[in-house]
C-alpha cells in the first residue's frame, strides 16, 4: 500500500490506494469504497474501484476530468508512462487536448468489470469468486460507486465528464444524478435510454454466453471458461459496431487463406473461410483473451437497463436539473447501433437544446474510438479551448 503523499503524479486523495500494473502496463490504482447499496435492491458488501490517472489534482479539487470507457474498454485511455497506447491515445497528456499539465484525468473501471473494479470474478467474503452470486448492477450504480471514488480522491466537482457509447451513458447519468458535481458533459455515440433494438442485440449476446456448456450458471472459475459463448457474443456485437459499407469495402465476398469462390459460393479445402468470417473470428479470439464472460453479462445487462429518465418523469424532467451543465452531444454519422437520431433526441431534451455534433466516419459505431482526432477536435472547440 502506498500512501498518497509518497505516490507522485497526483495529489491529496482522502483515502490511501494500492497500486498494481494495469492492462497496457499503466499504473492501476485501487481504492475501497465500502458497502454499495444497489438501485435494484440489496448491496455489494465491499467494493473496490480501480482507476488510472494522469496529471495532478489542484488544491481546490476542481481541475479533474473523468473519462468513461465503453463496454469492453479498460482504464487505459492514454499511454502515459506505460508501454502501450491507450484507447484514446493522443487526447490526454502534456500539451494534448486534455492537457495533463492543467488537468487531473481519471478513468475508472465500471462496476461489474474485470479490470480491477469489483465484478463477478472478484473474490467475495467467503474467499470464492462471486460468479453467479454477483448481483444485477445498473449504470446508475456504477455512477454512485464513481461518486464515492471522487469523494475519496478529494474531487469536489468534475471539470468535465466525457464518454462514448456505454461511457456516454455513464457520463449522462453523472450529469443527471449529480448536476452540482459536473460542470461539463460530453455524450458521444450514445443515448438517453437503450432502445428495444439495442436490448435485443444485447439479449442475443448474453444468451450466447449463458448457453455455452462451460458457463455452469456463472460458476466456471475453477474450470474451463465459456469461451465459445463469449466469442459468439463478441461476433454479434462487433457486427453492430461496424457499418455495412465498411465491411463491404474491406472484405467484400473475398475468401480468406487461399480458398476460392466458385459459382458464388465458397469452395475451400479444410477450414477456409470468407475474409469477413476470419476477421470476426479474430475479433472474438482477441476479446476472449482479455475479458471475463460474467463481466460481459453484468455490464451488458447494466447497459440494457440504461434509461436516464427511470424514476425521474419525462426525459425533459429528468434532465431539467442539468441546466447548469455545459453539454456536448456527438454522433457518428454511420452508426447503426446508436443511431444519430438518438443523439438528436437526447440533445433536444436537454435544457438549452444543444446542437448535435457529427463525427464523420464510414466505420459505424466504433468511429468514436477510431476517429480520435475528430473527437479531440470537438473537445478542443468546446471544453478545452486555450
Ligand atoms: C488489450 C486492450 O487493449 S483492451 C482495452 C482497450 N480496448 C478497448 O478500449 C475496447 C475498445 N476498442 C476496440 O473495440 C477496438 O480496439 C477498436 C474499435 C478501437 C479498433 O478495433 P481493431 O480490432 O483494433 O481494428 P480493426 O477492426 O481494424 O481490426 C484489426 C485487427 O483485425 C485483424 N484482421 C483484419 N482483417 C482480418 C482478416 N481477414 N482475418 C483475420 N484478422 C483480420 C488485424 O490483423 C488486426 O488484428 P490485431 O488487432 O490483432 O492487430
Ligand atoms: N468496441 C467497443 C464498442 C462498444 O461501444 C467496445 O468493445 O467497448
Amino acid at each position: 500500500m502506498l500512501s498518497p503523499e509518497t505516490d507522485a503524479g497526483t495529489a491529496k486523495p482522502a483515502a490511501a490506494w494500492s497500486t498494481s500494473v494495469g492492462l497496457g502496463g499503466g499504473v492501476l490504482r485501487s481504492i475501497h469504497i465500502g458497502e454499495l447499496p444497489l438501485e435494484a435492491g440489496g448491496a455489494l458488501p465491499s467494493v473496490t474501484m480501480a482507476f488510472e490517472c494522469w496529471g495532478t489534482l489542484n488544491e481546490a479539487g476542481d481541475n479533474a476530468v473523468l473519462i468513461q470507457h465503453a463496454l469492453t474498454g479498460s482504464t487505459h485511455v492514454s499511454r502515459g508512462d506505460s508501454e502501450e497506447d491507450g484507447w484514446w491515445e493522443g487526447l490526454v497528456g502534456p500539451g494534448e487536448v486534455i492537457d495533463t499539465d492543467k488537468f487531473f484525468v481519471v478513468c475508472a473501471n465500471m462496476l461489474g468489470g474485470c479490470y480491477g473494479t469489483t465484478g463477478p470474478s472478484s473474490v467475495a467474503a467467503d474467499g470464492r469468486p462471486y460468479g453467479s452470486r454477483f448481483p444485477f448492477v445498473t449504470i446508475r450504480d456504477s455512477v454512485e460507486a464513481e461518486a464515492r471514488l471522487a469523494d475519496r480522491l478529494g474531487i469536489s466537482s468534475w471539470y468535465a465528464v466525457i464518454g462514448g457509447s456505454m461511457g456516454g451513458a455513464r457520463a449522462l447519468e453523472w450529469a443527471a444524478s449529480h448536476p452540482d458535481r459536473v460542470r461539463r458533459c460530453a455524450v458521444v455515440a450514445s443515448c438517453a435510454a437503450s432502445t428495444a433494438e439495442q436490448i435485443a442485440f444485447a439479449q442475443a449476446q448474453v444468451l450466447a454466453i449463458r448457453q455455452d456448456p462451460n458457463f455452469a450458471g456463472g460458476d466456471y472459475y475453477d474450470g474451463a471458461p465459456p469461451t465459445l459463448g463469449l466469442g459468439l457474443a463478441r461476433r454479434i456485437a462487433h457486427i453492430t459496431y461496424r457499418s455495412e459499407e465498411e465491411m463491404g469495402g474491406r472484405f467484400g465476398r473475398d475468401a480468406q487463406d487461399g480458398a476460392t469462390i466458385s459459382h458464388g459460393r465458397l469452395e475451400a479445402p479444410g477450414d477456409s473461410r470468407y475474409k469477413v468470417e476470419s476477421y470476426l473470428d479474430h475479433q472474438a479470439h482477441k476479446l476472449v483473451g482479455r475479458f471475463d464472460a460474467n463481466s460481459y453479462i453484468a455490464i451488458t445487462e447494466a447497459l440494457m437497463s440504461h434509461d436516464v429518465a427511470r424514476g425521474r418523469g419525462t426525459l425533459e424532467e429528468a434532465l431539467a436539473e442539468t441546466a447548469g451543465v455545459e453539454f456536448v452531444v456527438a454522433a457518428v454519422n454511420s452508426d447503426r447501433l446508436y443511431f444519430p437520431a438518438q443523439s438528436e433526441e437526447l440533445a433536444a431534451a436537454l435544457p438549452g437544446q444543444v446542437p448535435v455534433a457529427r463525427i464523420d466516419s464510414p466505420i459505424g459505431h466504433d468511429g468514436f474510438l477510431t476517429e480520435v482526432a475528430a473527437v479531440g477536435g470537438l473537445l478542443k472547440e468546446s471544453f478545452f479551448r486555450d
